[in-house]
């Protein structure tokens, strides 16, 4: 779509008649349809602004970037700004795919799981039948006859079947077993790949789903929140943020670090929380088994200096609904009863032996910048 929208430009000129273009997901702008050859003006990426109508004026629409660039604009009419937000829409659902790398993974294994389990489904059927012929022909005497060839497929459908199986397993084990934090690659700076870290983050979520509790879900909001605001600024440009690091560097040179709902606070709120789970395991890992004392330590020593008396009253809640020891154990599981192992206990010592130390040295290089550029706040919400 292209067309003539008001751009605000400043309070000397006010409102400026501009040339625009919607394509590709990217709206660009120009001094007139006439200069357009002399290309653009500037643009704004679709997927990843906000877009806002004015609550009174019925021609404005406002993209917004957080903290990074805006764009008020008015259109000639009513209708007209209509057709502009029918086509700013379209394009920010077709390109906005705000899923994390997880998610989609997640989402394409689900569905590759569900093929294989109705070819397995389909195999069981086949093999049903094939032995109801066996026993058929063994009760009428004459297996003699068909016993060869029937046997012959009974094996083959089974191998079928067992290499289906074999697929479906390792869909899932790909699916739900993440080796979470302890697999990031750092590279030579110690640069931390953000959709690794985040991917790591995320993985940690179905946990606090599995516990179930609606207490819990002011934590998973505030935890998944943080972790997109961080997506969003990554969908931004990916090609320039590829490490945490990079994304700070530029918001601090861009001095919009501290600003509300930046990707640096947000990754302060999420290192925090990490902390706090981190605290939470190695007590876990020490052998504590009573999880409201294990969390409550840890909340003490991370997220409660923070905390305001309306947080901690939230927290004072998440206690009363902490699961038992079984509970939680339970919730870690990617298949059911697998707590009930006799290995099981030493595996969960044996994977936070690997994961908190991993977790917390990539932590601690995120202190190292917080402290070095001064972003850290003692803001209490
Ligand atoms: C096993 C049970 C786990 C229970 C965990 C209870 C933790 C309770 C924490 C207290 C409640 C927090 C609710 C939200 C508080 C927010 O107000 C606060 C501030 O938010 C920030 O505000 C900024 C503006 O001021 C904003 O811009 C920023 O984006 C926003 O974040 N947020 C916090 O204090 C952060 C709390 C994070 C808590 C994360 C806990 C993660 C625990 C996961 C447990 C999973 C279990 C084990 C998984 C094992 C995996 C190997």
């Amino acid at each position: 779509m292209e067309g003539i929208l008001h751009k605000w430009t400043n309070y000397i000129s006010g409102w400026q008649p501009r040339w625009f273009v919607l394509e590709g997901g990217t709206l660009s702008y120009y001094d007139s349809q006439e200069d357009a050859w002399k290309g653009c003006k500037g643009s704004i990426k679709v997927s990843v602004c906000e877009i806002q109508v004015h609550s009174t004026d019925s021609t404005r629409v406002d993209l917004t970037i957080p903290g990074e660039q805006y764009f008020y604009l008015r259109a000639i009419n009513a209708a007209e700004r209509q057709k502009w937000l029918v086509a700013l829409g379209t394009a920010k659902a077709c390109l906005t795919d705000n899923r994390t790398k997880r998610e989609k993974e997640l989402q394409e294994n689900t569905e590759a799981l569900k093929t294989k389990m109705s070819e397995l489904r389909l195999y069981c059927d086949l093999l049903l039948q094939q032995v109801n012929k066996i026993k058929e022909s063994d009760e009428l005497g004459n297996l003699a006859e068909t016993g060869l060839d029937t046997g012959d497929m009974v094996k083959s459908t089974c191998t079928t079947f067992l290499k289906t199986l074999e697929e479906c397993m390792q869909i899932a084990t790909r699916t739900f077993n993440t080796d979470i934090f302890s697999d990031i690659n750092l590279d030579d700076d110690n640069g931390i790949p953000t959709q690794e870290f985040l991917d790591s983050c995320y993985a940690i979520v179905p946990v606090l789903d599995k516990l179930g509790s609606t207490v819990f879900a002011p934590v998973k909001m505030d935890f998944v929140g943080n972790i997109k605001k961080i997506h969003q600024k990554l969908l931004s440009d990916s090609d320039n943020f590829p490490t945490l690091q990079s994304i700070v560097l530029h918001e601090v040179e861009r001095e919009v670090a501290h600003v509300r709902n930046s990707a640096t606070e947000a990754l302060l709120w999420l290192r925090r929380g990490l902390k706090f789970l981190m605290e939470f395991l190695s007590e876990v890992n020490e052998g504590q088994t009573d999880v409201p004392r294990a969390l409550n330590n840890s909340y003490g020593k991370t997220l409660r200096r923070y905390h305001g008396w309306v947080v901690r009253g939230v927290f004072a809640l998440a206690l009363r609904a902490a699961p038992s020891y079984a509970g939680f154990t339970a919730a870690l599981v990617t298949k059911e009863g697998d707590e009930l192992k006799s290995s099981f206990s030493s595996g969960i010592h044996r994977d936070l032996d690997v994961y908190l130390p991993a977790m917390g040295k990539q932590l601690a290089i995120l202190d190292a910048l917080y402290e070095e550029y001064n972003l850290e706040s003692d803001e209490v919400v």
